[in-house]
């Protein structure tokens, strides 16, 4: 061990450091990073992903909350200019205009905090991401038909994949329940007209998630919504349906969509 981890602050109670290096190379390696990229490793901690981020040649921007960490962070990373420690929350830091992914292990509590700000149309250069998040909410996330509107907003825009699952005995100290390497990519040609219109039709059908989602949307396009969703409720619809009923809505310059959307 050299002595600068040596000097690594203790991580405080409730802040499980991931300890499987076969873990961390998994998440990086899938983001696919190079020179020219720029990469946020959100809840940087002592600098465990930070560092292969660092060695891709990407610019890194380590955002942790912690002050004993950012020091840690600061005296590590000091020497290398493309590593920039950014000591703020990563709930309100200001992010990037231009691309960005984000490579990066978070307290589950933060995770949907985290994404609402990353998927949301109006956000800001928002490219891809390799997480941990709890289990649980990996399962949610990429089941076949999503079960509430927020999880339905952001699988019709993201598709999100499963790569696998990380043992609670891949952290220190272990949390109580396993977690989930979960890749966030953008969907092709959902642009702000077919988010607005997608935005429309989930806010509608998800307020009565049993009904037959035609129903709720009786006055649109009743052939296509017949063909489409059939009978089914909202909760029995996959997002590549929704993908489809949005965009050829969205072809027809006639259809407006509502304001409202995030
Ligand atoms: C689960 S640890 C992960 C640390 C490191 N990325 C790793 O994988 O070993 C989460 C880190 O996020 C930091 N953190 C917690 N809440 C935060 C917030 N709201 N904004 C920024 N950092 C936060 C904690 O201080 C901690 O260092």
């Amino acid at each position: 061990m050299s002595s600068r981890s040596r000097r690594t602050a203790a991580p405080s109670s409730g802040v499980h450091l991931l300890s499987d290096p076969r873990v961390i190379t998994a998440l990086v390696s899938a983001a696919r990073l190079g020179a020219g990229d720029l990469v946020i490793d959100f809840g940087a901690g002592p600098g465990a992903i930070t560092e292969p981020l660092a060695r891709t040649g990407s610019r890194v921007l380590a955002v942790e909350r912690d002050a004993r960490f950012v020091a840690d962070l600061r005296r590590r990373f000091g020497d290398r200019p493309q590593v920039r420690v950014v000591h703020d929350d990563l709930r309100t830091v200001r992010l990037p205009r231009r691309a960005f992914a984000v490579v990066a292990n978070i307290p589950f509590a933060v995770t949907t905090p985290l994404l609402r700000r990353l998927l949301t149309p109006s956000s800001s250069g928002f490219s891809r991401a390799e997480l941990v998040v709890e289990w649980g909410l990996a399962k949610r996330l990429t089941a076949a038909c999503p079960r509430d509107a927020e999880a339905a907003w952001w699988s019709c825009r993201f598709a999100f994949t499963l790569r696998r699952r990380v043992a609670a005995g891949c952290f220190t100290p272990a949390p109580r329940v396993d977690a989930a390497h979960l890749a966030v990519r953008r969907r092709p040609g959902v642009d702000r007209r077919v988010s607005a219109i997608l935005w429309a039709l989930l806010s509608t059908v998800y307020d009565r998630p049993a009904a037959p989602a035609r129903r709720s949307l009786r006055r649109v396009a009743p052939r296509l919504t017949h063909r489409l969703l059939g009978d089914r409720p909202a909760a029995a619809i996959t997002p590549d349906t929704w993908l489809t009923l949005a965009k050829t809505l969205a072809a027809d310059r006639n259809v407006i969509p509502p304001g409202g959307m995030p």
